[in-house]
């Protein structure tokens, strides 16, 4: 007989799953974890949304507000946002050797995010049933409801990584939306979205060159920022609020008419500044030492120079931690899904306003046999009879 001297710790092999407010296809990341330690980052994979998602995905924005969860073309988007979630889930699980995950964190795409509302479609249950796997969704809703912003949400598997790091630091994420978090040298963990990321300079690029986003920052590059612009960017509401704060992919396009009178590539270099300017213009209680960068913005040295010229500290990519900055959002969801099956937090009054630490998500099982809920079970139960230390 075997005797085992460490009691036993379930861990979960999860994979999470985030598409982003740039559109461009679904984020899925295998990562081996509990919910409070990260054993192990598996393989990742971006699965991108075919054209015409992606366009009926972008008219959807516009039109979100005045729609309901019943209307025909939110049922149509969520199917074609489901579809691609279960080619992720099969091609993921295909790399990594005919993997059967035990849980899926499902994001879902975000259509609509608000002050007091939030909505992100796809069908969770059907994801179940195609995947044969328990999915958590609906990471946001309890938190609005409990007070919160809804967002972000990466926050806690940020912190749950930057155990150990010299303090105050930062992660800075850059999609369609940016977004930090930032570790107090006290522990504390504050965050917010910081205003846009790429969205802006990827619809500007789009319109001047047919071309989705600004590959390498190449426009940007052979531009000058106009100072003058800039400062009417900044002049906006959202950089004098208080933290935590969120947006909504929508909520700067506004200011696309203040660059309309630039040229393609001193409107690019203007827009890639104004997305290092509404980072710096954040209220941290004390300067990061270092910054680390993840998301599609990482990329782009036109926005990585700007950031190094607004801010202190240093500047550098999550793969200098070992880190993947293109799967740390989808990995975080693995991580949050882990968490709502043991009921733990998934946001915090300082990362989303919540007024109290929150938990959220729901189970879906489809028509699982038992035997596909043993692991989640195993977690769960682990959870009831020892609170985490
Ligand atoms: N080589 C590159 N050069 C310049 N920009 C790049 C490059 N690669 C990716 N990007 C930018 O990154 C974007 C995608 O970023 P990412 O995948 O982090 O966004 P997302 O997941 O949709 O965002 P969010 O964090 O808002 O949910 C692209 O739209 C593009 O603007
Ligand atoms: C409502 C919503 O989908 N927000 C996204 C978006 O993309 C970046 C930023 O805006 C962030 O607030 C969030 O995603 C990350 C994963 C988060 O919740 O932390």
């Amino acid at each position: 007989m075997t005797t085992h001297s460490a009691p036993y710790k379930p861990m979960l092999t999860t994979i999470g799953l985030m598409s982003g407010t740039s559109l461009d296809g679904v984020d899925a990341a295998i990562l081996v974890t509990d919910g409070v330690q990260v054993e192990r980052h598996g393989p990742s994979l971006t699965q991108p949304y075919p054209p015409a998602t992606r366009t009926m995905l972008r008219s959807l924005l516009d039109k979100a507000a005045r729609l309901d969860a019943q209307d025909p073309q939110v049922l149509a988007a969520s199917h074609a946002v489901t579809q691609c979630h279960a080619q992720a889930v099969a091609a993921l699980c295909a790399q990594a050797g005919g993997l059967l995950p035990d849980l899926i964190g499902f994001h879902g795409q975000t259509i609509l995010h608000q002050p007091g509302r939030t909505w992100q479609i796809g069908d969770a249950t059907a994801l179940s049933a195609q995947t044969n796997t328990p999915v958590v969704h609906d990471f946001r809703s309890a938190d609005v409801q409990a007070g919160g912003e809804g967002a972000p949400l990466a926050p806690l598997y940020h912190a749950a990584l930057l155990q150990g790091q010299k303090r105050p630091v930062a992660v800075l994420n850059i999609g369609g939306v940016a977004n930090l978090t930032y570790l107090d040298p006290s522990g504390t963990v504050l965050a917010c979205d910081t205003g846009p990321g790429n969205a802006l300079l990827d619809d500007w690029t789009y319109q001047h060159t047919g071309q989705t986003y600004d590959k390498d920052g190449a426009l940007a590059l052979s531009g000058t920022m106009n100072k003058a612009v800039l400062a009417q960017l900044m002049d906006h509401p959202f950089f004098t609020q208080s933290l935590p704060k969120s947006l909504d992919r929508l909520s700067f396009h506004k200011g696309l008419e203040h660059v309309s009178s630039l040229s393609a590539a001193d409107g690019a270099a203007t827009l890639a500044a104004f997305t290092a300017q509404a980072v710096a213009s954040t209220q941290l209680p004390h300067p990061p030492e270092a910054w680390f960068v993840c998301g599609g913005g990482r990329h782009n040295p036109a926005i990585m120079a700007a950031l190094r010229r607004c801010l202190s500290g240093t500047i550098q990519p999550v793969e200098v931690l070992g880190w993947d900055g293109d799967a740390l959002e989808a990995e975080c969801f693995g991580f949050l899904a882990a968490r709502s099956l043991r009921g733990l937090p998934l946001s915090l009054p300082g990362t989303t306003g919540v007024k109290t630490p929150t938990t959220g998500g729901r189970l879906s099982c489809a028509n699982l046999v038992p035997q596909r809920l043993l692991p989640c079970a195993a977690l769960m139960v682990q959870a009831t009879n020892q609170p985490p230390g």
